[in-house]
Parts: structure tokens; sequence; C-alpha cells
């Protein structure tokens, strides 16, 4: 498991291209027959994906994680974002289709990733530390609602669809959901923020062959970093994390740290960005 260690605003600020993909971006996380999975130091969450073929595929339990499994001392959010397939946990296997997710709790020893019949299924996964076990619950996109916020006339009409969150699935830490975009609409988390308390994973993905400029950094040293479909992008507490599209696309994100509440943000006004 590579693990992520993290630059300074004032390190991060001065960075070429180059350098700054290399601490913040992860791209290559979905191959076929595989799970790959990245330690960060962002409140020590995992980001990794499980792409099944005809085998089912397990969590990893590398020598980095200094337990003798997974869960042992975790939590894990999963979320199917390709075609329908299947999660197992223990005994019981749980069918995810698109965008369904499951929330499995410390402890659970066995977690086993299986493709649908249509052999697309892609798991995207979040891992964060756990200190009490919460029941393992599957939330179904159909069930996860949320009114729109944001402006066409701005680009940014979307839907923040909360699955792992203070007033649904319970978790120690972990909070995680998806965004997506009513037609025409390409600006994430614009007016952007950020919250010292929690950090953020990405991963944008139905992106087709388009590109997400995503945006970085200290609101008046922002960075960018162009991504691609099913790419990951790593954000500090100290940066904001907002992106625009050349076209429609959808994206992941998840928080770990202090306070679970999602509005607790320090916002970045527009007039301020730098
Ligand atoms: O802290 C919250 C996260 O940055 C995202 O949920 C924001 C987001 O999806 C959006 O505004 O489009
Ligand atoms: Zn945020």
């Amino acid at each position: 498991m590579k693990l992520h260690y993290f630059p300074t605003p004032a390190q991060a600020n001065v960075m070429s291209t180059e350098e700054l993909r290399a601490h913040f971006h992860i791209g290559g996380l979905f191959q076929p027959g595989k799970v790959l999975a990245h330690y960060t130091d962002l409140d020590r969450m995992i980001v990794g994906a499980a792409l099944p073929t005809t085998a089912p595929l397990g969590l990893p339990h590398d020598k980095e994680l200094g337990t003798s499994f997974f869960l042992e001392r975790r939590e894990i959010g999963i979320l199917n974002v390709g075609a329908p397939g299947s999660v197992k946990v223990g005994g019981t296997k749980y069918e995810l289709g698109t965008l369904d997710c499951v929330y499995v709790g410390l402890g659970e020893k066995d977690v086993t990733f299986e493709n649908g019949a249509s052999g697309q299924a892609a798991f995207y996964f979040i891992s964060t530390p756990a200190h009490a076990k919460y029941p393992t619950t599957v939330v179904r996109k159909a069930d996860v609602s949320s009114d729109p916020i944001g402006d066409v006339t701005k680009a940014n009409r979307r839907r923040i669809l909360k699955y792992i969150h203070i007033d649904g699935v319970k978790s120690c830490q972990l909070v995680m959901g998806c965004t997506e975009f009513e037609p025409g609409s390409v600006w994430n988390t614009m007016p952007p923020h950020v919250h010292s308390r929690r950090t953020e994973i990405y991963l944008y993905f139905d992106v087709a062959d388009q590109m997400v400029v995503h945006l970085m950094g200290e609101p008046q040293k922002t960075r960018h970093i162009i991504m691609r479909d099913r790419e990951v992008v790593l954000s500090p507490a100290w940066s904001i994390h907002s992106g625009v599209g050349t076209g429609s696309y959808r994206f992941v994100w998840a928080m770990g740290g202090d306070n679970q509440v999602f509005s607790d943000m320090d916002a970045c006004p527009i007039a301020e960005l730098k």
C-alpha cells in the first residue's frame, strides 16, 4: 500500500505540476482483477478501488495497517461507481446497484467484492480509523434524497447526495457521499470552503473523455490539477477543493476527522480567491 505524506502549504505553493500531482493526485486506482489502496496522512484515510473480474476480491491486509485484518481498527464506506455488483460481509451478500453504497463497521474480517452479470462493477472505498462498531448498512441511491443547490446561471446547479453522515448511516468519523449535476452545470463546490476539522478526498468519475480542472491550495494561493475519469485528488485541511468540468461528471467526496456536521465549513468568498 503506497503511503502519502503531505507537503506544507508553503511547499505546495511552489511545486511544479509533476510534484503537485505526485503528492495530491492518484490515478490508475481501478485495475481489472485488482484491489488497490493508498494510505494517506489525511486523518489516516485509506482510499482504494476494487475491480473484480471473474474471481471475487478481498480487502488488502498489507503490513502498513499493522493489524491482522483490514477492519480490525477501521470502518469503511464502499460505493459502486460501475454497473451492479455485490459486496459480501461475513456471510451476507449485499447487491449494490450503480451508486449504491455499503458502510461496514469495525471488526468485520471478511469483506469481498464480486462482479455482476454485466461485468462492469467498480467499487470505490474510503476507510478511516474507528473506535466503536456501527452496523453494516446499505444505502441505496434511490433512498438518498437531496434538494438541488446552486444556480444554473452560475453553472453550479447540483445535488449533494449524503450517504454516510450524522443524520444518515452512523459512523465513527467517516462522512461520505456523491455530488451530481443538472445538465449544463459543471462547477462543484464553488464558492469553495476549507474545514480544518476534516480532510477530504474526491474521486471524479463519469468524466468520459473530458476533464475536470480541480482547484486546490490555500484560498489566496490556488493551484490546479487536471483530473480525468476515475482519478482521485487529496485535500488537506488547509486546501480548497473545487472543480470545473469541460463536460458532465460526478464525484464521490469523503471526509475523515473531527466534527461530522456537514455544514461546518469556512467559506472562501469568490471575491477573495487568488
Ligand atoms: O465538505 C463538503 C464537500 O467539499 C463536498 O460535499 C462539496 C460538494 O460536493 C459540492 O459543493 O459540490
Ligand atoms: Zn469540503
